[in-house]
């Protein structure tokens, strides 16, 4: 299988190459060796896709739902036919096992092509009788919008975008994170040759730089980031200054509370899936784990069981269950959060180290009795570090739950549904759940509250955050004036 991209970017529905951008290159995290390149956009190659982008949408919106939704829907069936050579450049692009991949990735991109392609032909506006007169509402496409993704899934990222902005009638520019740049590029191929006129979705690679140029260029009507609290601060405030549209889907320290009535291994299973799955490196994990006191010992001992089955290995073996890490930058950096659990006195119950073999693996880590002034319970670590921490009411559960800048997601685990529901009402958190942790359907809203993020993707929430509503006012009677 080819990985090397045809071309670094896809413009107005082609490969295209500049080689005078800065080379960007694409290492396989599994073995650390590099296995392509692409060169980041030059400010010639980011003229033509907006051009391209701007021209093509005023065509695209034109065109009707039914049909948009149609070649959305097309493209959603190519998707899942090609998902094993899919799931395998995600592999590539991220380390993430196959196991994962065929089951997640490209599948959660068709997921979104179809729910959203199947709302295309439904996005109108509504007649609002006022006695004699009328109000009617457009609901109308926003222009040309830009994606700009993270990388821990590619796929999944480029199609939560793309799909809502295209069934609206937009044009999206969307950048790959650098670190994982080859999977958007086959989302933009496959919509081209499902039908999608060429121009409204165009993928363009590059560091921050670029995003940053996207951002700040007059044409953009909206922005729709997924990325770290610091990178959404910059980006909501330079599309403030030009009033753009944005969507923030930012980083989260998630609680998961766990109730001594809780069945013990659905929470150990919600815990590791919280914390364990794509090696950690997911937005919404639920990485303070609150188990209180009575349940505190026995979990502890199941999860250090239940982590005993884990299959570290090659990606590509589908008995592998654990990945390395996407990079060597974020390796080090997840390390250091290691080193400052030890450091700063929590209980190290299994983990802690780099695996010795090639590529970014380290091993799945547990740090029991953390506090909630330690260093691994406030920040973000987005690695496979699970911090344990022990609380005896409920109210302190939601307090100390509550007491973070972010408020990405939220869970809780217990027998107990009228608890169940009371503590997530009172959790500060965008996408919450009951015993379970970290499902992402498309037709739910995902996104998060306070510093994690502003709007939502997915679910018809998702059409609000592509359109806007023009309201028409219609007089049948003459026109009273005062003079
Ligand atoms: N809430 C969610 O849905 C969600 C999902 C996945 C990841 N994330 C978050 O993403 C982070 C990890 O991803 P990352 O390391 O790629 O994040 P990042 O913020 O470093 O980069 C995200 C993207 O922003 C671009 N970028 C950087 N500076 C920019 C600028 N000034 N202007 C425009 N674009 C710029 C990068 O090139 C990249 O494509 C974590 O914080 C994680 O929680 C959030
Ligand atoms: O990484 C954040 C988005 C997400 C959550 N679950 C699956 N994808």
């Amino acid at each position: 299988m080819q990985l090397q991209p045809v071309a670094s970017h896809f413009v107005d529905g082609e490969y295209v190459e500049d080689e005078t951008g800065t080379p960007i290159d694409i290492i396989y995290p599994a073995t650390g060796k590099i296995i392509g390149r692409v060169y980041g956009a030059t400010p010639a190659i980011l003229e033509r896709a907006l051009a391209s982008a701007e021209s093509a949408q005023r065509q695209w919106a034109k065109v009707p739902g039914r049909e948009r939704g149609r070649i959305l829907a097309r493209a959603a069936r190519m998707i899942m036919e090609r998902n094993h050579e899919l799931s395998v450049l995600e592999t590539h692009d991220t380390g993430k096992p196959y196991q994962e991949t065929i089951a997640v990735d490209a599948t959660s991109g068709a997921d979104a092509l179809e729910y959203f392609g199947g709302l295309a032909g439904s996005l109108t506006g509504e007649h609002i009788s006022l006695g004699d007169d009328w109000v009617y509402t457009i609901r109308e496409p926003l222009g040309v919008c830009v994606g700009i993704g993270a990388w821990n899934y590619p796929t999944q990222i480029a199609c939560w975008k793309g799909a809502p902005a295209l069934a609206c009638g937009n044009a999206m520019i969307f950048k790959p994170s650098e670190t994982t740049p080859m999977c958007a590029l086959k989302v933009a191929e496959i919509l081209v040759v499902a039908g999608l006129p060429k121009g409204v979705y165009n993928v363009v690679q590059g560091l921050g730089d670029v995003g940053a140029a996207l951002v700040s260029d007059p044409r953009v009507a909206k922005v729709s980031l997924t990325g770290s609290v610091p990178t959404g601060r910059k980006v909501y405030a330079s599309a403030a200054s030009q009033m753009k549209h944005v969507t923030m889907e930012l980083g989260g320290k998630s609680p998961l509370i766990i109730f001594d009535d809780a069945d013990l291994d659905n929470a150990v299973g919600g815990a590791i899936n919280g914390n364990f799955y794509s090696s950690g490196q997911v937005c919404s994990n639920g990485t303070r784990v609150f188990v209180q006191k009575g349940l505190k010992e026995a979990f502890i001992k199941r999860l250090s069981e239940r982590l005993g089955n884990v299959v570290i290995g090659d990606p590509l073996d589908e008995a592998t269950s654990f990945g390395p890490m996407v990079s060597e930058a974020q390796m080090n950096i997840v390390l250091g959060y290691m080193e400052k659990g030890v450091s700063e006195g929590a209980r190290l119950v299994c983990g802690g180290k780099r695996i010795d073999r090639d590529g970014f693996y380290l091993e799945p880590t547990v740090f029991a009795d953390v506090t909630d002034d330690m260093t691994i319970a406030r920040e973000e670590i987005f690695g496979p570090v699970m911090s344990v921490l022990d609380f005896e009411t409920e109210e302190e559960a939601v307090l100390r739950a509550n007491a973070t800048e972010y408020g990405l997601s939220a869970g809780v685990f217990t027998s107990d549904l009228s608890r169940g529901h009371r503590v997530i009402s009172a959790l500060q958190a965008g996408s919450c759940f009951i015993n379970s942790y970290n499902d992402a359907p498309v037709e739910a809203p995902f996104g998060g509250v306070k510093a994690s993020g502003v709007g939502r993707e997915n679910s018809k929430e998702a059409i609000a955050h592509y359109s806007q509503v023009k309201s028409v006012y219609v007089r049948m009677g003459d026109v009273e004036a005062p003079f």
